[in-house]
């Protein structure tokens, strides 16, 4: 038997003992239920609450012990002694520097002997005695198997990474962190086995869902995932860095470090439904399930979808501040309905008591004087209404006294107010709003244009209003950038009414009288439950807005009024915000960055980079670097840890009629070359097609993007079509190409059309190392 099955023998000893403690405490945690169940029987109030209480536990505990971990336990640590015999709750010893004697200096060398061995795993177990059998990864003790570095070993001596499946151990790889001491385990010397445990993590072929780096989290990932809440945790790094990855581990970290404060309540916002799916298994994995909520930017607003796609030159007026003024106008300008009441009249004292359109037009702006949420002013509206026709009456003059005056005043308000003929009036003048029926006033070009009045240039107000006339009444047809709007007017308007059916004379804005219509969508995150009930589940939407913690990841994507609407979720949170600058898609970025300061408000932040790209191997880092060089010029690139001697390949299809064919055939070459999955990008105009295009290859590895939606993702290998035509659909597109150039895991392929002028070789002129002081385009 070599080393390495010697080795794997011992770890499969461990994992033995720990499944037969497992199963222990599966039979505890049976025994409970079932016990539980017996005391329900009993019947009293007191016993079945008691019983309920203890179902509970027992089943959360019996879920996590039943999952079947792939790698339930995935590393170990072998330390020297620690300054101090102190021990922490989950029995390993606390201290982080060895004793001052753990090393001792001997003829051939410096000698130690091991004094403490800690298996790292998904959940903490303890033996029957309480000795540590594995800890918990985001237990302090576990700290050092991420942070050791050979520089800064702390006690560490050895780092094992155990990679099994189910209950077999399949191989270990170790790390020795000082290599120049010669260890002792039990008398013997220790062995080393292997090396290369993060770079077969990163070599692995990529599915369609992310997985966790929990079994090789590095040193500076790791200072990011444990930071201390504070108020905002800022990270920034280049593609591949693990941005995405270290900010749901963090998650997992915050929920175990204060489960009370933190379950149920982190949010993650994520740019796109794409990247939510990709990586919403994540947390499971870790065994936080349910305990947070991942959301993309257009699924923030319970109740709302957005499936429509706004190409750059709307989304730059959607997303700008200045259409929080736009709206503020629409929200108090749309609760005057085109078709509304221009006339009051009611009778009272024996004779006709009337408000003209211009009497009205008075009462409006002094209602809208009121500051509270235009659906909030109606009771303010009744009052000043009643006020005016009071005056109008000429009663308050045949009263001399005041007190009676008041009496005859109040009278008139009750028998008036309650009246039919009035209270018709009143919701068909100030009719209350959904954020939805306000957007899609705005599609009414001329009313927008007084709305936006001196915001919005002639031009913007056209695009913003064709664009708002594909939103359906239902809520189809909304963008993500038309989510934030419609946050923005809820806040605006006020909780927005309960959903009922359409009144007649309910003050209908133009064809928009469909009141309730919002609250008739679905999430994102609910939609494949809620497709059979939503009428019955709409009610219960009580959204919530105040979460503990709010992560943002590709934070440099989020426009002003996204960073809005972001805010608004965590005015009391603290904060994890990720990104890239040089990956940015949003045009204004001055403009982004005043709002998020605004959201984050005067929290002091903590700022950490990442530094290394562990997607891409070097092959494909550098051809990226050169984007990024010309679209940041001075910009430093992450450093690709690996390279796989496979240098990207360039093609040209020779026009666009044969664009097509090549495009098929590129991505049928790369399906033949790798396991997993092929991503081809092209520019957003182009998807559709696209799609069509590659449709025969029928392939489930194989995935067509938008260069926009491929934020975030990863492939094995990844096809780039027409460098040019991505670049060119938006001022900011040499950072999308940017973008679109890092998704690959192993190898990529760049599809040139010509207008990419590519050179002999077929690289396109964009691809091609930029003058030294080109400006970006
Ligand atoms: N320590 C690690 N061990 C193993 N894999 C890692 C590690 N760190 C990152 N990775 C892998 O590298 C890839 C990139 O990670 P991630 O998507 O989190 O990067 P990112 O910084 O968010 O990238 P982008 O900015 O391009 O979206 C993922 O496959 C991730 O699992």
């Amino acid at each position: 038997m070599d080393l390495r099955d010697r080795e794997i023998r011992d770890e499969q000893r461990h994992l033995d003992a720990v499944y037969g403690r497992l199963t222990e405490k599966i039979h505890e945690a049976e025994y409970l239920m079932a016990d539980a169940a017996r005391r329900g029987q009993v019947g009293t109030p007191g016993a079945l609450a008691e019983r309920d209480a203890q179902v509970f536990q027992a089943g959360l505990h019996l879920s996590r012990l039943n999952r079947e971990f792939e790698d339930f336990l995935f590393g170990r640590i072998d330390l020297l002694a620690g300054k101090d015999g102190v021990r922490g709750p989950d029995g390993a010893s606390t201290s982080v520097e060895p004793a001052d004697d753990a090393v001792r200096e001997e003829p051939g060398g410096p000698v130690a002997d091991i004094a403490e061995t800690l298996h790292i795993g998904r959940l903490g177990v303890l033996d029957a005695d309480y000795v540590p059998l594995v800890i918990d990864w985001r237990a302090p003790a576990a700290a050092p198997f991420y942070r050791a570095t050979p520089l800064r070993p702390g006690r560490v001596v050895r780092r094992r990474v155990i990679r099994s499946r189910g209950r077999r151990v399949l191989g270990v790889e170790d790390d020795l962190l000082r290599p120049g001491l010669r260890a002792r385990l039990a008398g013997a010397e220790l062995p080393v086995v292997g090396d290369g445990a993060l770079l077969a993590a990163l070599g692995r072929e990529r599915g369609h869902r992310m997985t966790d780096i929990v079994a090789s989290i590095q040193a500076e990932q790791d200072e990011v995932i444990r930071a201390p809440a504070g108020k905002v945790t800022e990270v920034t790094g280049g593609p591949g860095t693990g941005k995405t990855a270290v900010a749901l581990h963090r998650a997992a970290y915050l929920l175990y470090q204060d489960r009370r404060r933190y379950a149920g309540g982190i949010l993650v916002v994520s740019p796109t439904p794409l990247l939510v799916s990709y990586t919403e298994g994540v947390l499971p994995a870790l065994g936080e399930e349910g305990q947070v909520v991942i959301r993309a930017l257009g699924g923030l607003v319970e109740g709302v979808e957005a499936d429509a796609y706004d190409e750059q030159r709307v989304a730059a007026v959607k997303g700008a501040a200045v259409m929080a003024r736009v709206l503020a106008r629409a929200a108090r300008g749309a609760v005057e309905a085109a078709d509304g009441p221009r006339l009051l009249r009611v009778v009272a004292f024996g004779r006709r008591v009337e408000l003209t359109a211009d009497d009205l037009a008075e009462v409006r702006r002094q209602v809208l004087g009121g500051s509270a949420p235009v659906n909030l002013l109606r009771p303010r509206a009744r009052r000043l209404l009643l006020e005016a026709l009071w005056a109008r009456s000429g009663a308050a003059g045949r009263y001399q006294d005041r007190e009676l005056a008041a009496e005859a005043k109040e009278g008139f308000f009750d028998d008036i107010g309650g009246e039919d003929v009035f209270q018709e009036f009143l919701a068909a003048w100030w009719p209350e709003r959904t954020p939805l029926q306000v957007l899609r006033a705005m599609a009414d070009e001329q009313r927008l244009g007084r709305w936006a009045r001196r915001l919005l240039r002639p031009r913007e107000v056209r695009l913003l209003a064709r664009s708002l006339r594909r939103v359906t009444p239902a809520g189809g047809g909304l963008s993500a950038h038309d989510v934030a709007l419609l946050d923005e007017l809820r806040a605006l308007l006020g909780a927005p009414p309960r959903p009922a059916p359409a009144r007649a004379g309910s003050g209908g804005l133009d064809e928009l009288d469909v009141l309730g219509g919002v609250a008739e969508l679905t999430t994102y995150a609910e939609r494949q439950e809620r497709r059979g009930d939503r009428r019955e589940r709409a009610d219960q939407d009580e959204e919530r807005l105040d979460y503990t913690h709010v992560i943002v990841d590709e934070a440099q994507d989020l426009t002003p009024m996204q960073w809005r609407m972001v805010g608004r979720r965590g005015r009391q949170a603290s904060w994890t915000v990720v990104g890239d600058p040089a990956q940015s898609s949003w045009t204004a970025p001055e403009e982004a960055a005043a709002e998020r300061a605004a959201a984050l408000g005067g929290r002091s932040h903590r700022r950490f980079e990442l530094t290394v790209n562990y997607r891409n191997p070097a092959e494909i880092a550098r051809v990226a670097d050169g984007v990024l060089a010309r679209a940041l010029p001075g910009a430093t690139p992450p450093r690709a840890v690996r390279a796989t001697g496979v240098l990207p390949r360039y093609l040209v299809a020779p026009d666009a009629a044969g664009l097509p064919a090549a495009v098929r055939a590129a991505a049928a070459e790369l399906l033949a070359e790798v396991p997993g999955t092929v991503g081809v990008v092209v520019a957003m105009g182009l998807r559709a097609d696209a799609a069509g295009w590659l449709a025969e290859l029928a392939d489930d590895r194989l995935v067509v993007l938008g260069s926009l939606e491929a934020k975030g993702l990863e492939y094995d290998a990844t096809l780039v079509v027409g460098p040019a035509r991505i670049a060119g659909e938006s001022p900011a597109g040499l950072r999308v190409l940017y973008v679109a150039l890092t998704r690959s895991t192993q190898r990529l392929t760049v599809l040139s059309e010509p207008e990419d002028r590519p050179d002999a070789a077929g690289v396109p002129e964009l691809l091609t190392p930029a003058e030294p002081g080109a400006e970006p385009r």
